[in-house]
């Protein structure tokens, strides 16, 4: 997600870190490339347009903020401008009956499975039903996906999708749900006949909410799609699924300005969990490789309880990081999910992992190595001699270089964490310009 972005809008910014005093041609380069960069990335071409136009008039006649470099002031203006085109604030949704819209094969049904346990895990009581009448296979698969979750589906013997989306709405209310979430029926492209049928339920239902869900692989083409959704049943949110297969992303920085509708969420899988609250001004930060500290913390606070937590941070601020802590933290990652994606979120690393790619067996690997060494050799790895080597070896059905492939890796990782010192030493998240 954002791959190219990261990579090209760090290139360029980076070239002004060295400079003291930025000149008008500097600023003027840099934008060109950022330009290039937004319009390689399928960014709509008046969205780049006008972003770079706003960027340019504020860097050239705003005072370079007090306090800060020029480099940073400016780094900060392009921040602040795509947190504006990313949609500003993050969205929420709006208690009721959430309707969800789009072609078929979007993911729009999976989408709303991931919904559902998002809202169910924020404590709200949810229930989904599917009108998508034509289709008994996508009702069917909601219905397995509301099983999976633990939420109620509701089906009933009807034939009309309005006679159903009612119905439901109805039997929310009695079950005093907070959320009824409505599947509507997916076709290959728009038509008249679906377009009609959703403004009946939609009249028939006053959702508090109308969801477009649109696949990011699309690019413009979802755009142009969700433009004739909204003039038919005005949309309140997007919902931007597969962009852990979009490199691009553009889609995401168009979507505010070209139907006037923030993101949502985003879908970064096929897992239930893998659905993104969309926070602007954090995609900023990602996109500038400022990293995303906040997601990653929501992250870990789920997985490693606090106490643990509190342990490795003092830890880790002490320097003492030794080999029984790389093991926990591993095995706290391994609970987080894919690691790339978590990677990709770590300030000045998202943009340097495109090539890396995570051998998740070979954490296997490297916990039975750990596992295989005494506790004292856990906790100072400098003791580990060629006999202890081949002994670690031996226990873990693993070879020595191996082993010296995992003690190399601990020393990385220590001085990784020696260089993050400064900023868990701050007590809090790095304030705002905070470049790697
Ligand atoms: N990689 C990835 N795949 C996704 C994501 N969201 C959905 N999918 C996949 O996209 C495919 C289509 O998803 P569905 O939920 O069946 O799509 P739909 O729009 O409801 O399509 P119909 O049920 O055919 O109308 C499935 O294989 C999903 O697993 C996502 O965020 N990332």
């Amino acid at each position: 997600m954002f791959d190219l972005l990261i990579e090209r809008f760090n290139k360029s910014l980076s070239k002004l870190s060295s400079t003291r005093k930025i000149t008008e041609k500097q600023v003027n380069d840099v934008l060109r490339e950022i330009r290039t960069a937004l319009l390689e990335a399928d960014v709509d071409y008046d969205v780049a347009k006008a972003f770079l136009k706003r960027v340019r008039e504020r860097v050239l006649t705003e005072d370079l903020k007090k306090n800060i470099s020029p480099t940073d002031s400016i780094v900060l203006t392009v921040y602040e401008e795509l947190t504006n085109i990313l949609g500003g604030e993050k969205a929420d949704i709006k208690k009721g009956t959430v309707l969800f819209v789009g072609l078929q094969g979007t993911g729009k049904t999976t989408t709303i499975g991931k919904v559902a346990h998002f809202l169910k895990n924020q404590g709200f009581k949810v229930a989904v039903a599917s009108t998508d009448v034509r289709r008994p296979a996508a009702m069917l698969q909601l219905e397995k996906l509301a099983e999976r979750v633990g939420v109620p589906y509701y089906r009933f013997d009807e034939t009309s999708p309005v006679s159903i989306a009612v119905k439901s709405k109805e039997r929310a209310l009695k079950e005093g749900m907070d959320y009824l979430l409505l599947d509507t029926a997916g076709r290959l492209h728009v038509d008249e006949e679906l377009m009609q049928e959703l403004k009946q339920i939609k009249e028939a239902v006053k959702p508090s909410e109308v969801l477009y869900v649109a696949d990011a692989m699309q690019g413009q083409e979802a755009l142009r799609v969700a433009k004739v959704f909204h003039e038919t049943v005005p949309l309140t949110g997007v919902i931007l699924t597969k962009m852990d297969g979009d490199a691009r992303g553009g889609v995401a920085l168009s979507v505010k300005s070209a139907i006037g509708v923030p993101i949502k969420f985003v879908g970064v899988g096929e897992k239930i969990e893998d659905l993104e609250v969309f926070y602007p001004d954090r995609i900023a930060q990602r996109i500038l490789g400022l990293g995303d500290i906040q997601s990653l913390a929501e992250k870990a606070q789920q997985v490693i309880p606090e106490d643990e937590a509190q342990v490795l941070a003092t830890k880790i601020m002490r320097g003492e990081f030794d080999l029984e802590d790389m093991l926990k933290q591993i095995r706290f990652i391994k609970s987080m999910g894919p690691l790339d994606k978590l990677l990709g979120m770590l300030p000045g690393i998202g943009a340097q992992l495109k090539n890396v790619k995570i051998d998740e067996k070979k954490f296997k690997k490297t916990e039975a190595i750990i596992l295989s060494m005494t506790k004292e050799e856990r906790k100072n790895p400098k003791i580990i001699n060629m006999s202890r080597k081949v002994r670690i070896a031996k226990g873990s059905g693993t070879t020595v270089g191996d082993v010296n492939k995992v003690l190399k890796e601990y020393e990385e990782m220590k001085k990784a964490i020696k260089s993050m010192r400064g900023l868990l030493s701050g007590g809090s998240l790095p304030k705002f310009p905070f470049r790697f």
